[in-house]
């Protein structure tokens, strides 16, 4: 069978899932610090549909920068060393206060945040006051003096200074993250439109998978592919709905796929090579699905296409669903999620740098790769700034992937590389 180029698969995925950037629908997300401390997943990896304007000005009102004395700055002009300016202490205003009118002559005890009264035009840091430290509140006939003059609007936060009702407050496309989150909070917005996520379908196969927690017979595993492919899918901003197929038999994935929700995506892990009883070539071949082989390692044999499900519970039966078909080793699975999957996916749901940089340094050790194949190997970045690999090539190491914080690109051509060689690798430590 000729090997398809990884690039040429990347391609093929994309145009296979280019229909879900035209219809992408939108839902409404109710924001409070209480939702969002219910249901923290709820409000990650979200993305804004729509521009959100401004309800206010931040700050809604003239207040003060520092702990200090609001002043009229006019009141102090002749202020010196040796000839300071004694002003009479007014009430003092916190923050969360209205405070009152500034009567000249005087100067009133503010706090970082609180209103400026009307009058202030500056606020003096209570560091540059005599005496340096606030008095009591119960001094009615206090003064304070100031050695120096105040420009007008000093340590004065003007209303609408971060941003002005009515201005854009976050444009379409904004990746909601705490500063986002928090600029709505802080100008009371309580509900925005984001995009709805991507809903796929997962289904791990295979005869000998069992979930955690269940007991192992003979030959048996637990299933690892449904964990690692509803994680890798969440991060991406995706919804999953896992229903693991412990069946070889096609009539089994079908019966699943019949029963399951309506999704707009569908991604199969396993049962796709060469072997008597693939369940996932052996269902969906016959639907449309193509099977084919990617000069890749991991994650050779792939799968893609588009089917109309026979008929669903919720009866969607004739919109067609486009389906990715990974190998089954664990490690084949989450490299074919890295390759084809994960760039895509993070597009739709409007995440920031949906491509992973693409970064260059020298290998520690030689290493080898197989002929006429793009070979992504695990590693680690070293402290002296050289690429190690951890644990060899083979696609069921996924223990020394979960040591990895790299992925080693070794790209067709490059057959052998020696100690200290430039090569290109992503950084999968996030
Ligand atoms: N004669 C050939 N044999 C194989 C070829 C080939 O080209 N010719 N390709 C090999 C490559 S490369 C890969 S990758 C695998 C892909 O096989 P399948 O997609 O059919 O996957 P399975 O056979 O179902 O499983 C492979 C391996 O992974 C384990 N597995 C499967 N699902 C899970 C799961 N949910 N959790 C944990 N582990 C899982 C399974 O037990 C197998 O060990 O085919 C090679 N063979
Ligand atoms: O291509 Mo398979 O995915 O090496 O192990």
């Amino acid at each position: 069978m000729s090997a398809r180029r990884i690039e040429q698969h990347r391609e093929a995925v994309a145009t296979l899932l280019a229909p879900l950037f035209q219809t992408r629908s939108v839902e409404t997300l109710t924001l409070s610090s209480e939702r969002l401390a219910a249901d923290p997943d709820g409000f990650r990896a979200r993305t804004l549909a729509a521009a959100v304007a401004s309800p206010v000005s931040l700050p809604p009102f003239d207040n003060s920068q520092m702990d200090g004395y609001a002043v009229r700055s006019g009141d102090l002009t002749a202020a010196a060393t040796g000839t300071p300016v004694a002003l009479r202490v007014a009430d003092r205003i916190a923050a969360g206060d209205t405070g009152t009118a500034l009567q000249a002559g005087t100067a009133a005890p503010i706090m970082t945040g609180a209103p400026i009264p009307p009058g202030a035009d500056a606020v003096v840091p209570i560091e540059q006051a005599d005496p340096p430290r606030f008095l009591p509140p119960t001094t009615t006939t206090g003064t304070v003096s100031f050695a120096a003059p105040v420009t007008h609007g000093t340590f004065v936060r003007p209303a609408g200074s971060d941003v002005a009702a009515g201005d854009l407050l976050l444009p379409a496309g904004s990746h909601l993250g705490p500063a986002q989150l928090g600029v709505l909070a802080g100008t009371g917005v309580t509900e925005i439109t984001v995009l709805q996520r991507i809903r796929v379908l997962l289904i791990a196969t295979g005869h000998e998978i069992r979930a955690a927690g269940e007991p192992l017979a003979a030959g048996q595993i637990y299933d690892s592919n449904s964990v690692i492919l509803t994680q890798a899918l969440h991060d991406a901003g995706c919804t999953v709905v896992a229903r693991p197929c412990p069946s070889d038999d096609a009539a089994d994935l079908l019966a699943l796929l019949t029963a399951a929700p309506k999704v707009d995506l569908i991604v199969t892990v396993g049962g796709v090579s060469a072997g008597a009883r693939e369940v996932v070539r052996d269902a969906l071949g016959p639907l449309g699905v193509e099977f084919l082989h990617v000069a890749m390692q991991p994650g050779g044999p792939q799968g893609l296409g588009e089917i109309a499900r026979p008929s669903t519970a919720d009866g969607d039966a004739a919109a067609p669903v486009p389906v990715v078909s990974f190998p089954g080793n664990p490690v084949s699975a989450l490299i074919s999620f890295e390759v084809f999957l994960r760039p895509l996916l993070r597009a739709l749901a409007g995440l920031p740098r949906p491509e992973r940089a693409l970064l260059r340094a020298p290998l520690a050790t030689a290493v080898e790769s197989p002929a006429g194949k793009h070979q992504l190997r695990r590693g680690i970045l070293r402290p002296d700034g050289t690429l190690e690999l951890v644990g060899g090539p083979s696609s069921h190491l996924l223990h020394s992937y979960a040591a990895a914080t790299v992925l080693v690109h070794l790209p067709v051509g490059l057959d052998t590389a020696a100690a200290g060689e430039p090569v290109n690798y992503w950084s999968i430590d996030d």
